[in-house]
């Protein structure tokens, strides 16, 4: 069974190979979201799958990272896409969270992706 948990952070980006003109070249900020999800067999002695704090505790240290930190600045998100994101986030959770089983980043309210690994 699947489970999610979901956490936001601030942060500022530019997309620097976006084609000129683009609003996405100048500097700007999001509320991002990111959901990690989690993909394994409900235990039936607990009736979980794993406790919700635990991914926290995970992604606690790559949130740190990215929370009103310039994105474009940090090794590896020079070009801080919501693809590049996930990914990103997804590298550095997967080996702390076996179970992983994607990682889903939203800029707004309407856009973002989800990355399950390749
Ligand atoms: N495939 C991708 N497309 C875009 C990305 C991205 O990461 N991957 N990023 C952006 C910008 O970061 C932009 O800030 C967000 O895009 P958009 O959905 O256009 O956001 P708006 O709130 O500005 O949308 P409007 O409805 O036009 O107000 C762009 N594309
Ligand atoms: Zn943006």
């Amino acid at each position: 069974m699947e489970i999610f948990r979901e956490f936001g952070f601030e942060a500022a980006h530019r997309l620097p190979r976006v084609p000129e003109g683009h609003k996405c070249a100048r500097l700007h900020g999001h509320s991002y979201r990111v959901i990690v999800h989690v993909d394994a067999p409900v235990d039936p002695e607990s009736g979980w799958v794993m406790d919700f704090g635990d991914i926290k505790r995970a992604f606690k240290p790559i949130r740190d990272r990215l929370d009103h930190y310039y994105l474009n600045e940090l090794d590896g998100l020079e070009n801080p896409t919501s693809e590049n994101l996930a990914r990103w986030i997804w590298e550095r959770l997967r080996p702390v969270l076996p179970a992983l089983s994607a990682v889903t980043v939203r800029e707004t309210c309407t856009s973002g992706c989800t990355y399950q690994g390749e």
